[in-house]
């Protein structure tokens, strides 16, 4: 992407301007009274934000993430769709769908009277996604960067059959260290244990999730509304979830880590997924022309709270 065209397109003063990133991947970088923001539009990546006074960011990137074409970048908020997980027809695609290796356009960058600024990214079929996903269709992420930090993924089936898709935000959260992370909120909800070994048994979750292995669980009936407590970074993400009743808790523990080139070994101690999805039962079925959206809106706040 030609950074100086994408500047005198898009650009706000003092506001968000759009720079070279490393593998020369053009980012967003943003910068407003409530918080700062990367974003790829490779891949339609939230890759930081931290609002003002925040100490650390929200999110996690790995220092070893690739960032190339036909890559994923591990960390930020990797876009799943239009499956998530494995190739639900087994075609040997990867998994989590292709979007997330994939060029987005810029569509729109603004600031907006509360202060905050929202950047729109959309991608529509062509023949080369069609040759990996046949369907007609227009993706869209509303990313809103303010006191909060809000995800939306809008899908347009652009075509005249049904389509049916499952997807996910990705979310990796920094933390100061997994194993002494809470995930709340998911009491007495049912899971599917995807942890190796656990053979996909279905489980009720008993107080928090907390992390001593490997977690890799897809919760079902999930509330709206979750948290994650961290008492090393000192806070609790909030994470409001809209037309998401799936989330997935994933963390690869010691083997997994290792084993992926992108990250280094002490990263699985550095974050934890804690994903809004649509999956396994939460398939969205999208009648011709009509729209599906799937939403994530984070929120940091200090455990010690100021006097
Ligand atoms: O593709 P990434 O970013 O390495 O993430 C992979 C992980 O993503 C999680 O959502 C899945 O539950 C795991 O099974 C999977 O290993």
């Amino acid at each position: 992407m030609d950074i100086a065209a994408l500047n005198a397109e898009f650009a706000i003063p003092d506001h968000l301007r759009f720079t070279e990133g490393p593998g020369g991947l053009a980012m967003i970088e943003i910068a407003n009274a409530l918080a700062t923001a990367t974003i790829s539009p490779y891949a339609g990546q939230v890759l930081a934000y931290r609002p003002a006074a925040a100490p650390d960011d929200l999110l996690f990137v790995s220092e070893r993430a690739y960032y190339a074409p036909g890559k994923a970048i591990k960390g930020g908020i990797p876009i799943c769709w239009p499956w998530f997980g494995p190739d639900p027809e087994d075609k040997g695609r990867g998994g989590h769908g292709f979007v997330r290796a994939w060029p987005w356009e810029v569509r729109a960058c603004k600031a907006q009277p509360d202060g905050s600024t929202l950047v729109k990214l959309g991608l529509a079929d062509d023949a080369s996604t069609r040759a990996i996903w046949p369907h007609f269709f227009n993706l869209r992420l509303e990313v809103v960067v303010g006191a909060t930090l809000s995800v939306s993924l809008i899908t347009r089936n652009a075509g005249d059959a049904p389509i049916r898709i499952t997807q996910g935000l990705h979310t990796y959260f920094k933390v100061g260290d997994a194993t002494r992370t809470r995930v709340e909120g998911l009491d007495g909800c049912r899971y599917i244990d995807k942890a190796a070994g656990a053979g996909d048994a279905v489980v009720v979750q008993e107080g928090p999730v907390t992390v001593s292995g490997e977690v890799n669980r897809i919760y079902e009936q999930v509330p709206a509304s979750l948290s994650i407590e961290d008492p090393v970074l000192n806070r609790r993400i909030r994470i409001d979830a809209q037309h998401s009743r799936t989330c997935v808790v994933w963390n690869p523990w010691v083997e997994t880590a290792h084993a992926m080139d992108d990250l280094d070994d002490l990263d699985y101690l550095r974050f934890l997924c804690v994903e809004t999805v649509n999956t396994a039962s939460e398939v969205i079925e999208i009648p011709p022309q009509g729209e599906s959206r799937i939403t994530a809106e984070y929120r940091i706040e200090s455990l010690t709270p100021t006097s």
